[in-house]
């Protein structure tokens, strides 16, 4: 498969009132011409039948829209038909592009690869768009929608750009060694790298609400056998998503389901009731049980209200990150402290869900700021902070300026677009003017 032009449906696959099915590449002007009899004015939709050139036959009517580049997606010539969304329709468009010369089948993520190679977008935006399309809740759509706004990518870039400041102090010094004793001249690089590498340490003290909010903030359902933890997972998920029973140890794998709680995601896990003296299968899902209980971000300790002894045996469980609650309240009262609640009759519900909320909210709102989203942009700063770390402690101007000529690197890397040499240039070129 050859060609510069790539076509692809951009809407889902299956039966839909409208498909599209965009074209960017230098054919794309050409794509249009071939099936829709015409380049329309740009930017503008024009009803048009859509022919297949090879058979004359008629594929649908629909509309087609010309962006021309670079004032498109992906900075390239663009073409979008907009067609009836059925299986025969779009294949018989996508067979109509795939004949024409320079056409092909696009890669998956092609479209915004291209789009970053030109300019339109850098690799925190283009994430940020991923992130967007796979939201699945109104928290999750609004820190996509951050990203794709350019919030980190800004903050990396600055941080490129002073610190390449820095370097370039550096290495002017360097070239010049008779000028200054290396002492004064690394001072003030050095308090330069602290000033950053305190900065990006804040960042990364972040308690990972970003990557918390994409993936979903984990929260287990753990207590003894019997307390009604799937019966309170199926009231939370509002399905019978695991079996309920009145026989003791029923549950042994994990059971995952996702919930959107007041915006924020939550993926709640129901897991086998922890006892001693269980058979070898149940006390795998023990085993199974704490492990889950001990990576979420937030556990539910699940205690019957007819039995507050069990308390005791729990004790261990309880921390910061574990809110008690006490199920089947509707057959004992509350006992002092902890939630209470009864899967059986919905009653104090309403008030868990509000307490989860208030838990999700402290765990991942981060107010407008932008924040680290993947492990990608945290190992990055990382080995920024690590580089600069050593560029602090160094002695010998080369070494310092090795190691923040790396740690621009690390930051660049973020983005995909600084480049150290580029900017380097930059900054030397303001040198030779003030001199
Ligand atoms: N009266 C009353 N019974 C409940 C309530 N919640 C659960 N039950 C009953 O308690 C029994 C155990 O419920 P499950 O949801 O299976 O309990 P579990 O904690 O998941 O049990 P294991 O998976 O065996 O650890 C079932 O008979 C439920 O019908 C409640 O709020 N009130
Ligand atoms: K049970
Ligand atoms: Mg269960």
């Amino acid at each position: 498969m050859t060609g510069r032009t790539i076509f692809a449906p951009a809407t889902a696959r299956g039966r839909a009132g409208v498909a599209v099915v965009r074209v960017s590449g230098p054919a794309a002007g050409a794509s249009l011409a071939a099936i829709a009899g015409g380049v329309p004015a740009p930017r503008t939709a024009h009803l048009a039948a859509l022919v297949d050139p090879a058979t004359g036959e008629t594929i649908d009517r629909g509309l087609v829209l010309w962006f021309p580049g670079p004032a498109s997606f992906t900075g390239e010539d663009v073409a979008e038909f907009h067609v009836h969304g059925g299986p025969a329709v779009i294949s018989g468009l996508l067979a109509a592009l795939g004949r024409l010369a320079d056409c092909r089948m696009a890669e998956p993520g092609e479209f915004t690869r291209r789009a970053f190679l030109n300019g339109k977008l850098d690799l925190t935006q283009a994430e940020g768009l991923g992130d967007l399309i796979a939201a699945e809740t109104a928290a999750q759509r609004r820190q996509a929608l951050g990203q794709m706004a350019g919030g980190f990518a800004r903050i990396a870039e600055d941080w490129a750009l002073r610190l390449t400041r820095t370097l370039a102090h550096v290495e002017a010094a360097i070239d010049f060694p008779d000028e200054d004793l290396p002492e004064d001249l690394l001072g003030p690089a050095r308090a330069a790298a602290e000033a950053l590498e305190r900065e990006i340490r804040a960042r990364l003290a972040d308690g990972r609400r970003g990557e918390i909010l994409r993936d979903g903030l984990s929260v287990a359902l753990i207590g003894p056998p019997n307390s009604g933890k799937s019966s309170l997972m199926n009231a939370l998920a509002g399905r019978d998503a695991a079996i309920v029973s009145a026989h003791a140890g029923t549950t042994r794998d994990v059971i995952e389901v996702h919930l959107d709680l007041e915006g924020y995601p939550v993926i709640l896990a129901d897991t086998a009731g922890i006892r001693d003296g269980a058979d070898p299968i149940e006390a795998e899902g023990i085993r199974r049980a704490r492990a889950r209980a001990e990576a979420a971000d937030l556990r539910l300790l699940v205690l019957d209200a007819t039995r507050p002894a069990h308390v005791v045996d729990f004790v261990a469980l309880r921390d910061d990150a574990t809110v008690l609650v006490w199920n089947k309240t509707d057959l004992a009262p509350v006992p002092p402290d902890g939630l209470g609640v009864s899967a059986t009759t919905g009653a104090g519900m309403g008030d868990l869900v509000a307490a989860l909320a208030v838990r999700a909210e402290g765990l991942l709102a981060s107010g407008d700021a932008p924040v680290v989203t993947r492990e990608r942009h945290r190992a990055a700063l990382e080995e920024c902070a690590a580089c600069l770390g050593r560029a602090i402690v160094g002695r010998d101007p080369a070494l310092v300026a090795e190691d923040l000529r790396l740690a621009v690197r690390a930051l660049g890397r973020i983005t995909g677009r600084v480049d150290v040499e580029d900017l380097l240039d930059v900054i030397f070129r303001d040198f030779c003017i003030g001199k």
